[in-house]
C-alpha cells in the first residue's frame, strides 16, 4: 500500500487495487493500472536506461514542444520535446496517502547550462481507484524577467486496436495545425476521429477541455484538462511507425497519443506567477 521508492522509480498503489509506477527519468509515468488493466502502453524497444526518452507512458514535454523554435538562441538549441523528459528528477514529497488515494510531488532539477532560466518545475501525480491526475506547476522565481514555455503531457494511452477506436470532443470550428499536412491550419468539423491513416494534429484552445476515447471493446478513456488548452493527438500508423526506431512491431495498433498542454504558443509568465496545467484521464 502506499508509496515505495526505489532506485529508478517510485510506485504507488491504492487500496482499491490501482497502481502507478514513475520513472525518476523523465518523471515519466510508465504504467497505470485501474479495473485490473494496463491503462498506458510502452513500446517494449524502449530505451529504459535513460539514454533516450521512454516511448510510451506519459513523457513530460518542457520547455518547448515539438522541434525547437528559430529564435531565440536558447530555445533554438534545445532538443524535440524539449529536456524535461531527458532529466532525472527527484521525489519531493508525499503530498497524501489514504487509502482510497494516494498523491505524490515530484521536482526537476535545474536546466541545462545553456537554458538559464530561473523556474521551479513540480509535477504532481494522484492516484486513485480510476483516476489519475498529472499536473504540471511552473513558477517562474525571476524576481525581473519574464518566462516563456511550453508544456504538454505526451500521454500513450493503452487500447486493443486503433483502427477501432473513436475519439469525441473536439468542439466544431477549433483551430488544429496538421502536421502530416506541413503544418496547415484546418478547422474541426467536431464529428468522431478515427484511425485509418496518420494522425498529428495540434488541436488550439479546444472549448470542451475534454476527450473521449472509446476503444471499442466496451472500454475507454475520459481526458479533461485544466490550464492547458490545446490538445495534440497523434498515431503514426504504420505508414509512418514502421520508421521509428524505439516503437515495437506494430505498436501503432495498441495505443493512441492523447497529449493535452499549452503549445499552440509560448505561454509567459510575470515575475513570481505561476503556471498549473493538469490532465484528469478517467479509465472507463
Ligand atoms: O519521437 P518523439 O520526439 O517522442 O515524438 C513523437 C511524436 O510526438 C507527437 O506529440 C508529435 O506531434 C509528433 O510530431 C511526434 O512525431
Amino acid at each position: 500500500m502506499g508509496v515505495t521508492e526505489t532506485a529508478k522509480s517510485v510506485i504507488i498503489n491504492t487500496a482499491s487495487g490501482s497502481s502507478a509506477e514513475i520513472y525518476l527519468f523523465g518523471a515519466t509515468v510508465t504504467s497505470w493500472k485501474a479495473g485490473g488493466k494496463e491503462r498506458l502502453f510502452v513500446s517494449s524497444k524502449s530505451a529504459l536506461d535513460g539514454s533516450k526518452p521512454i516511448r510510451g507512458g506519459i513523457p513530460v514535454c518542457f520547455p518547448i514542444f515539438g522541434p525547437p523554435p528559430s529564435s531565440p538562441a536558447e530555445y533554438a538549441s534545445l532538443s524535440q520535446h524539449g529536456f524535461a523528459r531527458n532529466q532525472t528528477w527527484k521525489l519531493d514529497k508525499i503530498v497524501m496517502d489514504r487509502p482510497e488515494g494516494v498523491s505524490i510531488r515530484f521536482l526537476a532539477p535545474s536546466p541545462p547550462s545553456s537554458f538559464q532560466h530561473a523556474y521551479k518545475l513540480a509535477y504532481v501525480v494522484t492516484l486513485t481507484e480510476h483516476q489519475l491526475s498529472t499536473d504540471v506547476h511552473i513558477v517562474n522565481e525571476s524576481e525581473e524577467q519574464e518566462f516563456k514555455f511550453q508544456a504538454l503531457l505526451h500521454s500513450y494511452l493503452a487500447i486493443p486496436d486503433s483502427s477501432k477506436i473513436k475519439i469525441t470532443g473536439i468542439d466544431k470550428q477549433t483551430n488544429y495545425k496538421d502536421k502530416i499536412l506541413d503544418g496547415q491550419i484546418l478547422q474541426s468539423d467536431g464529428g468522431e476521429l478515427v484511425i485509418d491513416k496518420p494522425i498529428d494534429r495540434v488541436y488550439q484552445k479546444v472549448p470542451s477541455q475534454e476527450i473521449h476515447v472509446d476503444d471499442g471493446a466496451g472500454s475507454g478513456f475520459k481526458v479533461r484538462f485544466r490550464g492547458f488548452e490545446d490538445c495534440t493527438i497523434w498515431n503514426p500508423t504504420e505508414e509512418v511507425g514502421k520508421n521509428i526506431a524505439d516503437m515495437e512491431d506494430k505498436g501503432w495498433e495498441r495505443y493512441v497519443c492523447i497529449e493535452p498542454g499549452y503549445v499552440r504558443e509560448f505561454k509567459t509568465l510575470a515575475p513570481g506567477e505561476e503556471f498549473i496545467g493538469q490532465q484528469i484521464i478517467t479509465a472507463l
